[in-house]
C-alpha cells in the first residue's frame, strides 16, 4: 500500500514560505485534488513529492516511509514509484523524438526489456491511453495538445509508478478535450490502483475527477474535504470564493 503523505511540509524559497506547515493524506488509490489562486504554493508542494522542492521543515511519506530528503540512487529508485507529470503538453516532450523512443526512453530507465518486449509494452501505453498505435512513429509536432499531454502520461506510466503528481495536466486544453482526459485519469486510477494528487485551478475540473479536494491559500490549507461536501458545504469563506468564481464542466 503506497499512499503519500505531507507532514507538518514547509517549503521556503530565499525569503519567501510557499508552503506551510502542510498536512495532507492521499489514501492508496484514492484522488486528492488540490486547488488554489496563482502563486498559493500547488506546484510547491508537489514538486516537494518528487524532491524538487527546497523543503525546511516536515516530512514527505511513502507508503509510510520518509522520502523527503532522498538523493542519488535512492531517488532515483523513487523516480519509478512516484512520479511527477507537467503541466505544458507543449515542452513536456522533446520534439525530436518519436513518441515510440519517447516512451522507450521512459521504459529502459527503470526496466530491462528486449526490444520485443518494449515494442508490445509501447503498443500497450498507447493503448492504455486511447492513443492510435500508428502514432508511435509521429513527432510531437504533428499532435494535437491532448495528444501531446496523453503522451507524457504513457511516458510516466511506463516506469509503472505508484503514486501520480499531475500538476495542471489538462489546463491548457480545450474543454470537450479537457474533460476526456478527466475521465481518463478516473479510467487509468481504477485500472492502475494509482494514487493520485491532482493539482489544478479549475475547481469544475478538479470535482470531475477527484475523491476529495484540499484548498491551499497563501501556502496553507485552508480545508480538505470529500468532493461533494466541499461542493454542497464549504466551510470556509476562500472555498466559498473559489467555487463561485469558477466555470464548471462536468456536471
Ligand atoms: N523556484 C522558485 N524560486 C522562487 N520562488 C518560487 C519558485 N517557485 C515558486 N516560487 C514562488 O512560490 C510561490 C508559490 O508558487 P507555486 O508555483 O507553487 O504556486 P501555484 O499555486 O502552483 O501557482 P500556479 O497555479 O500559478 O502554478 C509563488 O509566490 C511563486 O512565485
Amino acid at each position: 500500500m503506497s499512499g503519500l503523505s505531507f507532514d507538518g511540509l514547509t517549503v521556503r524559497y530565499r525569503g519567501l514560505t510557499a508552503v506551510n506547515d502542510v498536512s495532507l493524506d492521499i489514501p492508496h488509490g484514492r484522488i486528492v485534488g488540490l486547488v488554489g489562486e496563482s502563486g498559493s504554493g500547488k506546484s510547491t508542494l508537489g514538486r516537494a513529492a518528487v524532491g524538487l522542492s527546497p523543503v525546511r521543515a516536515g516530512r514527505v511519506l511513502l507508503g509510510g516511509e520518509d522520502i523527503t530528503h532522498a538523493k542519488g540512487a535512492r531517488r532515483r529508485r523513487l523516480g519509478s514509484r512516484i512520479h511527477l507529470v507537467f503541466q505544458n503538453p507543449h515542452s513536456a516532450l522533446d520534439p525530436r523524438m518519436t513518441v515510440g523512443e519517447t516512451i522507450s526512453e521512459a521504459l529502459t530507465a527503470h526496466r530491462r526489456l528486449r526490444r520485443s518486449e518494449r515494442r508490445s509494452e509501447i503498443d500497450r501505453l498507447l493503448d492504455l491511453l486511447a492513443l492510435d498505435p500508428a502514432l508511435a512513429s509521429a513527432l510531437p509536432g504533428a499532435l494535437s495538445g491532448g495528444q501531446r499531454q496523453r503522451v507524457a502520461l504513457a511516458r510516466a506510466l511506463a516506469v509503472e509508478p505508484e503514486v501520480l503528481i499531475a500538476d495542471e495536466i489538462t489546463s491548457a486544453l480545450d474543454a470537450s478535450v479537457q474533460s476526456a482526459m478527466l475521465t481518463l485519469v478516473r479510467d487509468l486510477r481504477d485500472k492502475l490502483d494509482l494514487t493520485i494528487l491532482f493539482i489544478g485551478h479549475n475547481l469544475g475540473a478538479v470535482r470531475y475527477v477527484a475523491d476529495v479536494i484540499a484548498v491551499l491559500r497563501q501556502g496553507e490549507l485552508v480545508e480538505v474535504a470529500p468532493t461533494d461536501k466541499l461542493f454542497a458545504d464549504p466551510r470556509h469563506p476562500y472555498t466559498r470564493g473559489l467555487l463561485d468564481s469558477v466555470p464548471r464542466i462536468g456536471r
